[in-house]
């Protein structure tokens, strides 16, 4: 049976007399680095000294050290930055300023399961992975509502380590919706299966190829874009909601067939198999590999497709439909 927790679940008084340093102010740093400031907690934010977000993060009333002071300072030290960057970043500025019974804190457990960041063994080390993008994270903290998050100890060098877990997830948001207890190798495998199968990968391919194919076809690429892209919001809001029963109460009984017979010829079982081999790709440590190797030669491919992916006319068709809706709220 799962393991789940919520508000009254998670006591922030564990956090009471503490300094938390959120290392990076990127996506999650800012969100989890204010959401705990408006928790109440003795929050700073950890960062290089030349750092563009430095004045940001000064902005928006926090406190800012170069990364070992930040360290060295904190009793509870949340890693933000990139994975794949986190690792060095640990071993030289991070690692200096641990001491005993300080905690080491992650949103995603890859340097921790994949074996990058090993730990000494008298601090605790736990994760709390909000799921969600991190700007989702302050802006749906600002409105009351909070997002599921996952929590995973991998040591508990204090006997605590839980208890801190959770009053961390409280201060971020995450009880508000329920924080399930995993394993970081759980947490790695299913975050990463997630984003490269459903979420990202396949959603992005998903979008393009229905917008090339009626753009081929000669349909006006926005009318393409409403159909393929934007109403995609409008579809999964309703599931967020009710489930896939519930979305499919609102759209129409035509609609409704074509899911449900059709659906089946876009997702088929080659694409099933396909998915199967890229979660064993996962799991033996390939993908991991595959990703170190890029960074270390310079991302070559992750650049070149990235820069071809924002050429794409579905980005410029939609950047142009998207100033005429200025609800549409900005990073
Ligand atoms: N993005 C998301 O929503 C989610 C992310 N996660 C996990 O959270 C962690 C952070 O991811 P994310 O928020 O996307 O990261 P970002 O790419 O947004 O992090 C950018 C921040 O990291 C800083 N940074 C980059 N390199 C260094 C370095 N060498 N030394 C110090 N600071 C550095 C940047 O500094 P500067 O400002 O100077 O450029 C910036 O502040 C990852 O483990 C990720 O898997 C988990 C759930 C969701
Ligand atoms: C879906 C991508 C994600 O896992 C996330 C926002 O949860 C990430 O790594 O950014
Ligand atoms: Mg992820
Ligand atoms: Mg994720």
């Amino acid at each position: 049976m799962a393991k789940m927790f919520y508000d009254d679940d998670a006591n922030l008084s564990y956090l009471e007399g503490k300094k938390v340093a959120v290392i990076g102010y990127g996506s999650q740093g800012h969100a989890q680095a204010q959401n705990l400031k408006d928790s109440g907690v003795d929050v700073i934010v950890g960062l290089r000294a030349d750092s563009a977000s430095w004045a940001k993060a000064e902005e928006d009333g926090l406190k800012v050290y170069t990364v070992p002071e930040a360290a060295q300072m904190a009793d509870v030290i949340q890693i933000l930055i990139p994975d794949e960057k986190q690792a060095e970043t640990y071993k030289k500025e991070i690692l200096p300023g641990l001491a005993p019974g300080k905690a080491l804190v992650f949103s995603h457990g890859f340097n921790i399961h994949f074996g990058q960041i090993k730990p000494p063994a008298d601090v605790d080390v736990f994760m709390v992975a909000p799921k969600g993008p991190g700007h989702m994270v302050r802006r749906l903290y600002k409105e009351g509502i909070g997002i599921p998050g996952l929590i995973a100890v991998h040591q508990n060098a204090t006997g605590k380590a839980m208890e801190l877990g959770l009053a961390y997830a409280k201060g971020i948001g995450c009880t508000r919706a329920g924080v399930l207890l995993t394993t970081f190798k759980e947490e790695t495998e299913t975050d990463l299966f997630g984003e490269q199968c459903v979420l990202c990968g396949g959603l992005t391919e998903l979008v393009r190829a229905g917008f090339d194919t009626l753009v081929e076809a000669g349909y006006q690429p926005e009318s393409a874009y409403f159909e393929c892209l934007h109403e995609l919001k409008l579809i999964v809001d309703l599931m967020y909601e009710d489930g896939i029963a519930g979305m499919r109460y609102s759209i129409s009984d035509t609609a409704e067939y074509g899911d449900m017979v059709i659906g089946r010829r876009i997702i088929n079982e080659e694409t099933r198999k396909e998915m199967k081999k890229i979660l064993r790709e996962i799991q033996d440590g390939s993908f991991a590999k595959e990703w170190i190797l890029e960074n270390q030669a310079g991302r070559p491919r992750y650049n070149a497709i990235k820069r071809m992916d924002e050429q794409h006319l579905v980005e410029t068709v939609g950047k142009e439909l998207r100033s005429y809706m200025p609800w549409l709220k900005r990073r």
